[in-house]
């Protein structure tokens, strides 16, 4: 019997929507408790594209310790927030207007200022919350959409960035999806992550995740990392990685891939 909290990976497959939000919302209720009882906060990092609405259940959870959360970006658009492509502008309205959160604990990228710079400004931010020294920030938890290219966070298929090793924080000019800068944590953060989880819903993701969960049978839910799609590539080095999708996106999954499927009720943490 798969006990889900102490798999490596974890695949959870909800009939609709709505039903995966209800499960994000008490597996993010569970993983915050777990890290404020161990350590005192929570920090989380999100993403901008549908994920924001599919948080948006947080916002009427109950016995949640607000104060203690950190909310970060995975990456975020070079635009000002007034734009409507602004992640944080977008997660602003659906989830941090909603809930309790001091500012100084809502960690945006700068706006008005050249890409490079506002990389910089981040990584040092990150530095200074989780010490200069430390070869790379551990967060508690990387909230990470996918693109049907396979691009996760900023980081694209065929993209220099991925070969990033020493930068936390990464700036490019070249995005193949609009707006073309942006600011992106690296790989070598995302891989230090204690918890990866990726959240894809809809027909249109059926596709990529055909070819995310690849492994030859027997293989399990492995999901073998692949140069060309940069969303194999974010597994964390020694946490967990949970995959959050709707039927309409895991429908041509291999049936034993579906068969370990993580059970809907209760919460993974
Ligand atoms: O700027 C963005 O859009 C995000 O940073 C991006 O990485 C997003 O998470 C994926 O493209 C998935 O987007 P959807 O959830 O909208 O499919």
């Amino acid at each position: 019997m798969l006990n889900p909290s102490a798999a490596a990976q974890v695949l959870v497959v909800a009939p609709t929507t709505a039903t995966l939000t209800d499960k994000l919302t008490r597996d993010i209720c569970a993983l915050a408790e777990r890290a404020i009882g161990a350590r005192g906060v929570f920090t989380i990092a999100l993403s901008g594209g549908s994920l924001p609405k599919m948080l948006s259940g947080l916002a009427t959870a109950e016995g949640v310790e607000w104060d203690k959360w950190h909310v970060f970006l995975c990456d975020e658009r070079c635009v000002p927030e007034s734009d409507p492509e602004s992640s944080m502008a977008t997660i602003r309205a659906l989830l941090l207007s909603k809930v309790p959160i001091p500012a100084s604990h809502v960690h945006a990228m700068a706006q008005g200022v050249p890409p490079e710079e506002a990389a910089a400004q981040y990584e040092a931010q990150l530095r200074a919350l989780f010490g200069g020294d430390a070869p790379v920030p551990r967060f508690d938890a990387l909230m990470l959409g996918c693109g049907p290219d396979g691009h996760t966070a900023s980081l694209f298929p065929g993209h220099a960035l991925l070969g990033e090793r020493a930068r936390w924080v990464a700036h490019l000019t070249d995005s193949p999806k609009p707006p073309p800068a942006r600011i992106t944590l690296t790989l070598p953060v995302i891989r230090a992550a204690r918890v990866v989880a990726f959240v894809a819903t809809g027909d249109g993701k059926a596709a990529l995740l055909r070819r995310v969960f690849a492994a030859p049978e027997g293989r399990g839910l492995e999901v073998v990392e692949d140069a060309a799609l940069p969303c194999t590539l974010a597994k964390p080095s020694s946490g967990q990685l949970v995959w959050y999708l709707d039927s309409a996106a895991a429908q041509a999954l291999p049936m034993d891939v579906m068969d370990l499927a993580a059970s809907l009720h209760g919460s993974l943490w």
